[in-house]
């Protein structure tokens, strides 16, 4: 069994863009240096999209380069469109993570045209991106893979389809993503299936959301079949403001507390990142944090693993 486990925090983009309230640049860049002190190496930090749509992200560009200087840290940052992603490569990003939706009514919702034609984008990107002299990482999150709530099931062969279009188009990691959180185990294990057979392992990641509770069994579901990368957010905020119904994304404390408890390593230390949840909340008082671990506390039996 391979032991490793990839967590990206998406707390800063996802979990911030539909927030009730603004957090501010300096909280941001103090909360994302205590994420990373905590063991995450991968942070979506913010994302290159309308300021007026997304008011949440208008700081992204002046928060990249201060985050760039964290040690180790890999910085993703999240377009939709050619001006987006080279606004993120100028700004020094390492990884440009585009949404396509399998769903056309919520690509359309999202980044204002359909799943074909955002295809046609993420190809303008990477042709974009191969023409600069600095090697950037180009993610693709297969968006409303596990059914949309406003066009209903999304056929698993359309998933499979989806995925290996943006894998013609250039996407060097492609990302499952269960938008608004309708995803069961057994429809994760088919869909990564599926998506495995049409992309082979260019399927990384799994990006989840918790609307039914069937968050982790998700994720669980996902690492049974091979995933060994996940996006997640503490204190499990989160959702895309252009689907309807999305709610938070699966929380990274209890995320890192099951894969360690497993025998899985996620390099995060849990107390350091649970500590990280006090300047959230401080900055965002009128979200609710969630968090079985956060809860009920580390328990004495949970692994000495980062010791080790
Ligand atoms: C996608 C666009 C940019 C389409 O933008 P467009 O195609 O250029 O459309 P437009 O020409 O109609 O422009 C719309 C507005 O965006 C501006 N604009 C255009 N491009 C940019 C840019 N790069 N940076 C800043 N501004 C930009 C443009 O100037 C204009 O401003 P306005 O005149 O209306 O004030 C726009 O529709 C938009 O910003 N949408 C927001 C999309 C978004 O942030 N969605 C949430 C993230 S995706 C997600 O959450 C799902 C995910 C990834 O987490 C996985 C999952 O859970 O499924």
């Amino acid at each position: 069994m391979e032991q490793e486990v990839r967590l990206c925090e998406v707390g800063p983009r996802d979990g911030l863009q539909m927030a009730r309230g603004m957090m501010a640049a300096d909280d941001k860049l103090r909360w994302i240096r205590q994420l990373a002190a905590a063991g995450l190496r991968e942070i979506e930090v913010g994302s290159f999209v309308s300021p007026r749509l997304v008011p949440q992200m208008a700081d992204t560009g002046q928060l990249l380069p201060q985050v760039l200087g964290i040690d180790g840290l890999t910085v993703c940052a999240l377009a939709c469109n050619l001006k987006g992603a080279i606004a993120a490569y100028e700004a020094g990003a390492h990884v440009i993570a585009i949404p396509v939706s399998v769903s056309d009514t919520h690509s359309h919702a999202n980044v204002g045209k359909g799943t074909d034609a955002q295809v046609e984008a993420v190809a303008t990107i990477a042709d974009w991106l191969r023409s600069q002299a600095r090697p950037a990482r180009l993610d693709v999150a297969v968006a409303t893979a596990f059914g949309c709530s406003m066009e209903g099931a999304v056929p698993v062969r359309r998933v499979a389809q989806v995925a290996a279009a943006v894998m013609r188009a250039g996407a060097d990691e492609i990302a499952l993503a269960d938008t608004v959180g309708y995803a069961h185990p057994a429809g994760v294990r088919e869909a990564v299936r599926a998506a495995q057979d049409a992309v082979g392992a260019r399927l990384v990641k799994l990006h989840l959301h918790d609307t039914m509770g069937l968050g982790l069994a998700n994720a669980l579901a996902g690492l049974d079949e091979g995933i060994r990368a996940f996006d997640a957010c503490l204190g499990g905020l989160g959702g895309c403001p252009f689907a309807p119904g999305a709610s938070g994304n699966i929380v990274t404390e209890d995320l890192v507390f099951m894969l360690e408890s497993m025998g899985y390593r996620t390099g995060v230390d849990l107390p350091r990142l649970l500590a990280a949840r006090a300047l959230l909340a401080a900055s965002l008082p009128r979200e609710t944090l969630r968090s079985g671990v956060a809860a009920a506390g580390i328990p004495r039996t949970y692994p000495a693993a980062m010791a080790a």
